[in-house]
């Protein structure tokens, strides 16, 4: 179960997300909302990126006082996926690969799916936006996760990978993976089993449906 209580990330500007609790049973759960309401600030506080105050524990593993081996057990995402121009992705999956303990059929099996075998030995200054995402993706599944966060993860892929990604999602959901999903994308999120669904406004949750 992920629980968050007491939650507060402010701004300078002053924008502030506020969450006095939530719980998050196992399965797949989708926050909407506008540009700007405060989506991804809060992905980025539950993966670990992001100071924040309040409390955000995963199954018993606290955030802030295990923060290795809570990050240890998650998978992120990020909407726009930023890394190191110069390193390929085999060099960022070696990385995380060993950090979560996944194994070579693992990482076989993930490039495969996302069909990044004929790229990832190629710097990730010379991917396509949708390599970027893909790599994006194949990083957050690496090490079995139990909670996977991705931050608009249909876009810039094509459908096919759109579809591959939903088989994923629901295969590993079935199996007691949690996900919390962001996506201004309605078809891919309308072909998912949602247990949760949440909107986010002006930096508030309110459970949706
Ligand atoms: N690193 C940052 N420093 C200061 N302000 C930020 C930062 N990141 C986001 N913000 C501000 O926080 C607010 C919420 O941004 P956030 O990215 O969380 O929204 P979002 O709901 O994910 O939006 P979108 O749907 O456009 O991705 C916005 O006003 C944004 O300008």
């Amino acid at each position: 179960m992920l629980l968050i209580s007491n939650f507060s990330k402010k701004y300078p500007s002053g924008f502030e997300v506020l969450i006095d609790e939530l719980k998050l049973e196992k399965g797949i759960h989708f926050i909407h909302g506008a540009n700007g309401s405060g989506k991804s600030t809060l992905l980025k506080a539950l993966a670990g990126i992001h100071p924040f105050q309040g409390k955000i524990d995963l199954n018993g593993i606290d955030l802030l006082k295990k923060p290795l081996e809570y990050r240890a057990t998650i998978g992120y995402a990020e909407a726009e996926p930023q890394f190191p121009d110069f390193l390929s992705l085999d060099d960022l999956i070696q990385v995380v690969a060993k950090a979560k303990k996944a194994n070579q059929e693992e990482i076989n099996q993930l490039k495969s799916s996302f069909g990044a075998d004929s790229f990832s030995g190629y710097p990730v200054g010379t991917f396509s936006s949708g390599m970027l995402k893909k790599s994006a993706l194949i990083l957050a599944f690496l090490g079995n996760p139990q909670l996977v966060i991705l931050d608009e993860p249909f876009t810039t892929i094509d459908t096919q990978t759109q579809n591959q990604l939903t088989e994923m999602i629901k295969g590993l959901a079935a199996q007691g993976v949690t996900f919390l999903i962001t996506s201004h994308q309605n078809s891919p999120i309308a072909n998912l089993p949602i247990q949760g669904t949440f909107k986010m406004e002006s930096g508030r949750l309110s459970k949706n449906g």
